[in-house]
């Protein structure tokens, strides 16, 4: 399959060693999105991991080819998001902030548990990324937020500081930055005399190369659609059941 990767940064040069060492024959990698113009054949798919900023140039070669697209990139705007849907009609399109399969698992795993302690529980979210991390907080951490929120009964408060008066229905997010960290997200429930934490560390950024690998694949049979990682991971218990015996690569 002919691959395209927008963004030559941490991400998109792992990507394309890894590709490279799968042996995939043709794969364009550009540093900017307008750039894409420049290549001789368009690719059949193209991996975006890079800026916002590129995302307009991506789209409108994307439709313009009829090219299918794996989104890694965060910190889109509302905007931006609407064009991504509105795109996904023509295309298909599956855009993960989080490739690794944990937070995919930790996704399921919060729909289930919020609605059963969210009346007595404080919920905060804290995560840690490496230092040249341009966003915060991550589109891992806004997504968890958005997910335990899907009713909109907390305001998503970003840091507290000053006299902030008594916490409120609220869930807190908070960002560290430091060190070579790949990306942890802990979720606290803090309640009366117990607290609940859950934790997703990834050890290093190849786990999002792997998932984004699946999600391209999942995409090869797609006409058009908006996907993101829940409907890979319904596929793979589709095909492997829920027994247990996983296997994500
Ligand atoms: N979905 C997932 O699983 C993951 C998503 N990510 C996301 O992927 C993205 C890239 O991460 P990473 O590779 O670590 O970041 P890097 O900073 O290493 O690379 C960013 C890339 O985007 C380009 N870029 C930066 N600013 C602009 C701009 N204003 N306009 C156009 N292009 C720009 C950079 O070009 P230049 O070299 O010129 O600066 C570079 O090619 C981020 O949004 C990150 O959050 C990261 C890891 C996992
Ligand atoms: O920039 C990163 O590194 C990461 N970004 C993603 C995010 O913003 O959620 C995913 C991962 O945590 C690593």
């Amino acid at each position: 399959m002919r691959l395209g990767i927008v963004g030559t940064g941490k991400m998109g040069s792992l990507l394309k060693q890894t590709l490279e060492k799968q042996n995939n024959e043709s794969i364009a990698a550009v540093h900017r999105g307008y750039e894409l113009q420049t290549l001789s054949e368009p690719p059949e798919l193209i991996f975006d991991f890079s800026h916002p900023d590129n995302l307009q140039a991506l789209l409108e070669y994307a439709l313009n080819h009829h090219v299918k697209l794996v989104l890694g990139t965060t910190n889109y705007t509302q905007k931006q998001q609407l064009s991504i849907h509105a795109a996904a009609m023509q295309i298909p399109i599956i855009q993960e902030a989080n490739f690794s399969l944990g937070i995919a698992v930790l996704k399921q795993a919060l729909k289930q548990i919020t609605p059963i302690l969210n009346e007595d529980f404080d919920i905060e979210i804290i995560e840690k990324h490496h230092n040249q991390k341009v966003d915060a907080p991550s589109g891992t951490a806004k997504q968890l937020a958005q997910i335990m929120n899907h009713m909109h009964q907390y305001n998503e408060l970003y840091g507290r500081r000053g006299e902030c008066g008594q916490r409120g229905k609220e869930i807190g997010i908070h960002a560290i930055r430091g060190g070579n960290l790949a990306g942890e997200h802990t979720i606290l429930y803090l309640g009366e005399d117990e607290s609940l934490e859950i934790t997703h560390k990834a050890v290093t950024k190849q786990i999002f190369i792997h998932g984004a690998i699946k999600a391209a694949a999942f995409l090869s049979d797609k006409e058009k659609g908006y996907y993101t990682m829940e409907d890979v991971l319904s596929m793979w218990e589709e095909v492997n059941g829920t027994s247990g015996n996983h296997r994500y690569d």
